[in-house]
């Protein structure tokens, strides 16, 4: 059915020039649109008169006449409140400020609802996806890593008490008002890192393709056609991986058809999969892109038309300078969408004014700890130009990942650190001085790794810690310790005596060094310490870095190597993190 017919002239998508005039044409008329005629999804966009929720106002301008006006009536100024509330991140800070009504929307819903038989979903549904959560959800603590099996009871026990994260509430509750309404809905839900995101946009997603199952009388005809229904779009293979695995249980609990089309994919595969209709396809825009490149598939906009629910996670990226291009290209060849979800842990300034741009009628549902980091986490800051570093950031990372090794916190479990470095130039030289130097146990990645190789060396860190085989547990007795030298350098630790509890030093430690390329969305299970090696550019960087620990409101420890010379509003991260503060 499948077989060559495509011509590449028809597939070449516009370039970013065109596609910007074809953009500007949303909002106003159709006059630029360049002579072309306009998609269908062009048409929706630019006839949409009200958004599905409320859109993102532009904070970043304040208003001062009218905070005075409020002020002169002696009521506290909203606007300035919240500004006292937000932490600049240096000359960098690049976060949108965000509108304190759409916060406040979400606080009065997480108020109401904290269950999910409260919330608007299929019964089935509601239950097969609260077990792929107790499944697999990190505060599962009784979880060892096996197979997907909802009949276990340490699942069944957990999802007693499992309850929806409050951006889950909110996005579910929100959606589920015009989830049936054909009129396409385009959606930003954000939210602090390790929040639930990902099942914040899938039940909506299952419980979308459950109804049009049932309630629609053409479902019949169509159920053995060769479609695609939806598509989750994320930016890395890695990410693709880690949706996918949750993605894959629907198949077993729900019957629903899932397909994973990553870097190792064929396109046979596809095309075989595409033959039993795809449900749930987790991919790249790349991917969905080559589509149009290959000559075993015949006429992909056909394929691409019967989408009805897209997810773009981590749309920051997908939106950002670099992808862009790609992503709209991969959006507009989807002619029947319903519903438009974009997905992201941050709003950078920039990607708030292209999304507006690009999708006016955008409506924002954002969750009240929105650009805020877990105040759970502990941050500590190292000065390495002082004694015993002297300078050397690769001395006080070695002390770091020392103590971290010693402290006897989730003792008779394995740790594991991730040391994040701004520059992957950087990467091979400090796990080679970790490992070779100060004999931890490191593993390095960076963009240069195939895929491959980036998901064996993750594997580790993706996993629940392991009970650690054989460990003497047992308090660290201070007085009972006797100094050592760290070799080769002038770092002294303290270190058990022979035949004392020195067993609960025992090395148990596994750090991954790496850059910004896992710094989003991958859902380390069980790592409790994040280093950051260089001070995070930008605000987006250090709120994704640390988001690698301490997720779901558990507690993490983030330390920070700095210098003599580090500016003054470094030094009140870790305050501005205790006390909850939005950082812009
Ligand atoms: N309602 C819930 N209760 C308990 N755990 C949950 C719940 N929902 C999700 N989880 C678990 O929380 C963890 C983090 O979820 P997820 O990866 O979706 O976060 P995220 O918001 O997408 O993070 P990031 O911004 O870093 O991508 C996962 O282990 C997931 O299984």
């Amino acid at each position: 059915m499948y077989s060559r017919l495509y011509s590449v002239t028809q597939a070449r998508y516009f370039s970013l020039s065109t596609r910007v005039n074809a953009v500007s044409s949303y909002s106003s008329s159709n006059a630029r649109s360049n002579g072309k005629p306009k998609s269908r999804v062009d048409s929706k966009w630019s006839t949409r008169t009200k958004p599905p929720v409320k859109s993102w106002k532009d904070n970043s301008k304040p208003n001062y006449r009218k905070d005075l006006k409020e002020d002169v009536r002696g009521r506290p100024s909203q606007k300035r409140d919240q500004q006292k509330q937000q932490f600049k991140y240096g000359e960098y800070g690049n976060l949108s400020e965000g509108d304190p009504t759409i916060l406040e929307r979400s606080k009065r819903i997480v108020s109401k609802i904290n269950d999910f038989s409260q919330l608007k979903i299929l019964p089935e549904v509601r239950d097969k996806l609260m077990d792929v959560i107790a499944s697999e959800s990190l505060l599962n603590k009784s979880l060892k890593n096996v197979e997907y099996n909802p009949e276990e009871s340490n699942v069944q026990e957990f999802k007693k008490s499992l309850k929806p994260s409050p951006i889950q509430t909110t996005t579910i509750y929100q959606t589920s008002k015009t989830l049936m309404d054909p009129q396409l809905q385009v959606r930003l839900i954000a939210a602090e890192t390790g929040s639930g995101k990902t099942m914040a946009y899938l039940i909506p997603l299952v419980d979308y393709l459950k109804r049009v199952e049932s309630e629609n009388p053409a479902w019949e005809s169509m159920k053995s056609k060769a479609i695609v229904r939806s598509i989750i779009l994320l930016p890395t293979h890695e990410l693709v991986e880690q949706v996918y695995q949750t993605v894959a249980k629907l198949q077993p609990a729900l019957g629903m058809h899932t397909y994973k089309w990553d870097a190792g994919s064929s396109y046979k595969g596809f095309v075989e999969a595409l033959k039993g209709r795809i449900d749930i396809m987790v991919t790249t825009p790349g991917k969905i892109l080559s589509l149009f490149n290959i000559s075993m598939v015949n006429r992909p906009d056909r394929i691409l038309s019967q989408v009805k629910f897209l997810v773009m996670d981590e749309a920051d990226t997908l939106l950002d300078k670099s992808w862009v291009e790609d992503s709209y290209s991969t959006i507009k060849h989807m002619q029947n969408l319903n519903h438009v979800l974009f997905c992201s842990a941050t709003i950078p300034k920039e990607f708030q004014k292209t999304i507006t741009r690009l999708f006016p009628s955008v409506g924002v549902i954002a969750s009240p700890n929105l650009h805020k980091i877990n105040h759970k986490n502990q941050i500590k800051l190292i000065n390495a130009d002082m004694a015993p570093y002297k300078g050397s950031k690769n001395k006080a990372l070695a002390q770091i990942l020392y103590s971290i090794n010693r402290d006897n916190i989730d003792p008779g479990f394995e740790k594991r650190a991730v040391v994040f470095v701004n520059e992957k130039e950087n990467v091979p030289a400090v796990a080679a001085k970790l490992t070779n130097q100060y004999g931890h146990d490191v593993v390095a990645l960076t963009g240069n790794d195939s895929v491959e190789e980036r998901l064996e060396k993750i594997g580790p860190f993706m996993s629940p810690p392991q009970r650690i085989a054989k460990v003497k547990l047992g308090k660290i007795d201070p007085e009972n310790t006797k100094a050592k030298r760290i070799p080769n350098s002038n770092i002294v630790i303290e270190e058990a005596p022979e035949g004392s509890s020195e067993s609960a030093f025992e090395s148990t430690l596994k750090v991954l060094v790496t850059t910004d390329v896992l710094a989003r969305g991958i859902n380390f299970r069980g790592c409790r310490y994040v280093v950051l090696y260089d001070i995070p550019n930008t605000p987006v960087d250090l709120v994704h870095r640390v988001g690698r620990t301490g997720r779901m409101n558990q507690k993490g420890s983030v330390f920070i190597i700095t210098g003599k010379r580090v500016k003054n509003w470094v030094k009140g991260i870790p305050s501005i993190v205790s006390k909850n503060v939005t950082i812009s």
